[in-house]
């Protein structure tokens, strides 16, 4: 079987269903599944040819990341289409949601959507979605990127970090959630908050610590829920556990609300960061050890629902490594690629199952992107996205082996637990143990919840 091939089953001695895992025959039929065989059933679809059968490694629900930014055009010397989903693919991610910033024009309007879906066409291994942005005065935009395409819209309370993407005020969120009201879309908060400043701490220069008690006011997840949640609205990239409480009461409320958290909070703690290791720096930032177990806690307890990468390079020369200055270096951190094995090396210590890893990385991503029904679990009338992987293969993170645009990670040279061997999309072998088809095949370009053009 080569990359690029088209097959039509896909058979495997661990197949991850929603109620078991187990021997199973995955039959695709023009890119969708139609039948998955098990306890020997055979079938009279069940074809002859183009099958690839993967012995006893895991067969799972393609990878679903929700929090993707990719920086083209405007920034493509940070990210671009190309490399981002070659990397998506590597990692047995089949369909990424990128983010509204850092490309320049950000996606805040139609013809500013439309000039992304242009730039993305024929540059994308995996499908690809696209979340519009909400900024101060835009909320006549909202409507027609719905319909164009774009499932929820991403804002900021705090400075986004690029000035062409400002942060809103109550009265923007108000503007905005009067017009998608009834439209059945999300709104992503980055929802840190500026509070009182207070003197800088004396830190020795250049430590993660002096970002977390920063002088431009104690930057936290002061969780700024947003008044009377009339629309579904989704905290991204939860990193502090302070704010796990307000979350529970707020659902107590009812407010229709769901919480991520990315792997670099759950695999990296402040206490292991060197000085002046500004690659690790993200916004909010790495806290310590303490504050990453009561987020694994919340992350079992159902209450943090889903893991994403928030994957959010830049070039070198912006991380600031020749000083090590955390205040002035970019917040993000590259890490697309190593999404799985990152998450499966922590969680499988934590007695977290295949099962949990499909709902908090594939299903429950599908879903806050509307595309569950094609997404996110392995049923007949899916779309077939799958991830061959191993999750007992240990394997280190060599450069060699990163196809971001910039090799910058904090992951560099750490071994983990969950070695990808194949990624198909659709019915696509896109991924094959280090090859990928010479071009991407197709139009991996997702414009509305329910179809792809
Ligand atoms: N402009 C960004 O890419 N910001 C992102 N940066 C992070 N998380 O460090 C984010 O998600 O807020
Ligand atoms: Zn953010
Ligand atoms: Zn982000």
């Amino acid at each position: 079987m080569e990359v690029g091939s088209e097959l039509t089953m896909v058979r495997s001695k661990r197949v991850v269903l929603n109620s078991r895992t187990c021997p199973a025959d995955i039959v695709i039929k023009g890119g969708k599944i139609v039948e998955i065989l098990t306890d020997g059933r055979t079938s009279a679809q069940t074809p002859r040819e183009k099958i690839l059968d993967v012995g006893d490694l895991v067969v799972m629900a393609g990878i679903v990341d929700s929090h993707v930014h990719v920086n083209e055009p405007g920034r493509t010397d940070w990210e671009g289409y190309w490399t981002a989903t070659k990397s998506a693919a590597a990692g047995g991610i089949t369909t990424i949601v990128d983010m509204p910033l850092n490309s320049i024009p950000p996606t805040t309007t139609l013809e500013n959507f439309q000039m992304k879906l242009q730039m993305a066409r024929g540059q994308c291994f995996v499908d690809t979605a696209f979340w519009g942005g909400v900024i101060p005065g835009n909320q006549s935009a909202l409507l027609p990127m719905i319909k164009a395409g774009v499932p929820g819209f991403k804002c900021f309370l705090i400075h986004s970090g690029v000035d062409e993407f400002p942060h809103v005020a109550e009265v923007d969120l108000e503007a905005a959630m009067a017009e998608l009201q009834g439209t059945g879309c999300v709104l992503l908060f980055h929802a840190e908050k500026e509070l009182e400043r207070v003197n800088p701490p004396i830190h020795s220069e250049g430590k993660n610590k002096t970002l977390e008690e920063s002088s431009l006011g104690t930057l936290r997840d002061g969780l700024v829920l947003p008044f009377h949640c009339v629309i579904h609205c989704h905290i991204v990239h939860l990193s502090s556990a302070e704010a796990v409480p307000i979350i529970q009461e707020a659902r107590k409320a009812g407010a229709p609300l769901t919480v991520e958290t990315t792997h670099h909070y759950l695999s990296l703690a402040a206490e292991e960061i060197p000085t002046g290791a500004t690659h690790y720096k993200c916004c909010p930032p790495i806290r310590g050890r303490c504050n990453q177990e009561k987020l694994w806690s919340a992350l079992k307890a159902g209450i943090i629902d889903m893991v994403v990468s928030d994957h959010s390079p830049c070039t070198a020369d912006l991380k600031r490594l020749e000083t090590g200055d955390f205040m002035t270096a970019w917040g993000g951190i590259s890490s697309l690629q190593f999404g799985l094995p990152l998450f499966w090396t922590a969680a499988r210590q934590r007695g977290f199952t295949l099962h949990d890893t499909v709902n908090l990385m594939c299903k429950n991503t599908a879903k806050l992107c509307g595309i569950e029904d094609r997404k996110g679990s392995l049923a007949p009338g899916k779309d077939a996205d799958l991830v061959v992987w191993n999750p007992d293969k240990e394997f280190e993170v060599k450069e060699s082996i990163i196809y971001h645009k910039n090799k910058l990670t904090p992951y560099l040279g750490r071994r983990l637990y969950g070695e990808v061997f194949i990624t198909i999309v659709r019915g696509n072998i896109v991924y094959l143990q280090g090859q990928f088809p010479t071009l991407p095949s197709g139009e991996h370009i997702l414009v509305n919840a329910n179809s792809a053009t």
